[in-house]
């Protein structure tokens, strides 16, 4: 039913650019079949992991200016220099939680007047998140937890994942895991802890009861999944609510030493809201009751939920120590106390071209044509940050951010 609508597929800007992308050619070439009044700009990449001739290859046209455009598709951050006055961008822009590091970024999109929604808050009806990586940085996150309990036990040694794979060289690789008694923890029950889950099952360590995990003992590994009801609390010993907890956040406080006194490895998959209590604290770590020795953080919230994540590691150098006592980093399996911690952003970039596909489908079956048919059900207005240079309401905690001054 459209008259006219142009999609730009970004080139990713980033120093070491993301080779992933959000609209792939399959899914590139089912809109331009369903949808006859729509065309799709591709700017040219040779880091993609699409290339531009499979895109042209699907009726796309490769295209440096995307400004006929009136959607412009990234996955990570956009270069702030690189913005179109006035255009409307969808992309992952790690902006909403304040995040220092994007300020510049979003000072720059209300300064063009731009149209900001961000992947991260298209929900569906039913509360669910659209479109995510998640799954799949639960696959790798999983896997380099996985890898770095086995370099710091000395008991397997699973490959470095640098450059890029798929999930069959994972599953491959995974078979090389040898269980102890070792009691897993992983908190969140959403996308990536799917991921995790899968990578757990592929490993034969097994799913236990929260009775199993504090009171019984297994010859074998085992896992448990901690949803934010067992591991917060109301603060007035109010029965826990999820929507509760979601709606006063600052009303519930941690529950999670109780697992940090059992677990061995702690694999974080929950989303965390700035206002909920984070999980523990740096003191709670100095305790000798507290057993935790590797920690994927897959939340990667810097300053967050997991306080030991005290920088973002990158894909070729994951790991870090965080010695409890010090509060210093000391260098990846220093040994003593210390806490390996493995904590990157980009994790499904590792696994470029399964990921985009997923993701692009999440796309194309539940996002784009809301651009050309009508956002009917708000799924693009509860998503937008900032319309045309303005700050919307859901983000009204952002308006101060915006106009301070660097
Ligand atoms: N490191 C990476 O490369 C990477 C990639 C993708 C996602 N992530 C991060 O992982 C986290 C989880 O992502 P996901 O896709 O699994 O999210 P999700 O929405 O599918 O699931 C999040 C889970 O967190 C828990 N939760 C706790 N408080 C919540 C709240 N206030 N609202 C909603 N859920 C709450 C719930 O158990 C929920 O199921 C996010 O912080 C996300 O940014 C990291």
């Amino acid at each position: 039913m459209i008259t006219e609508f142009t999609i730009g597929i970004l080139r990713e800007t980033q120093r070491n650019p993301d080779t992933r992308v959000a609209l792939v050619p399959q899914g590139a070439r089912r809109l331009l079949n369903d949808y006859k009044g729509l065309s799709i700009l591709v700017q040219p990449s040779k880091s993609r992991v699409f290339s531009d001739e499979e895109y042209v290859d699907v009726g796309c046209i490769i295209s440096e200016d995307l400004s006929p455009c009136d959607l412009l598709l990234g996955v990570k951050e956009v270069d702030k220099n690189t913005l179109m006055e006035g255009k409307t961008y969808m992309f992952f822009s790690h902006t909403a939680k304040k995040q220092q590091h994007n300020q510049t970024l979003l000072q720059a999109i209300i300064h063009k007047n731009i149209t900001l929604i961000d992947y991260e808050y298209l929900f569906t009806s039913k509360n669910e998140r659209i479109a995510a990586f998640g799954y799949f940085a639960g696959l790798v996150g999983a896997y380099n937890t996985l890898r770095a309990y086995g370099i710091k036990k000395d008991i397997f040694s699973l490959a470095p994942l640098t450059g890029t794979t798929t999930k069959e060289k994972l599953w491959k690789e995974l078979k090389k895991v040898v269980g102890r008694n070792d009691k897993i923890l992983i908190t969140g029950k959403g996308k990536v802890s799917r991921g995790v889950e899968e990578v757990m099952q592929a490993c034969h360590i097994y799913k236990v009861d929260i009775d199993g995990f504090f009171n019984k003992t297994y010859d074998d590994p085992v896992y448990f999944i901690a949803d934010p009801l067992q591991y917060a609390k109301h603060k007035n010993s109010i029965p826990f609510t999820f929507s509760d907890f979601k709606a006063h956040p600052r009303d519930f406080k941690s529950n999670f030493l109780r697992f940090a006194e059992v677990a061995n490895i702690y694999m974080a998959t929950h989303y965390w809201d700035i206002r909920s209590p984070k999980m523990f604290s740096l003191e709670d770590v100095k305790s000798q009751l507290f057993k935790i020795e590797v920690i994927g953080d897959i939340t990667c919230d810097i300053d967050g939920s997991v306080p030991t994540t005290q920088r973002v590691g990158s894909i070729d150098s994951p790991y870090y120590d965080y010695n409890p006592f010090t509060g210093e980093e000391e260098k990846a399996f220093s040994g003593g106390k210390n806490i390996t911690v493995m904590a990157v952003d980009k994790l499904p970039s590792i696994i470029p071209k399964e990921s985009s596909e997923y993701f692009s489908d999440q796309l194309v079956n539940h996002v784009l044509s809301y651009f050309w048919m009508g956002d009917y059900n708000k799924v693009l207005k509860k998503a937008t940050i900032a319309k045309n240079g303005k700050i919307k309401k859901r983000f009204a905690h952002l308006r101060s951010f915006v106009q301070e001054r660097l």
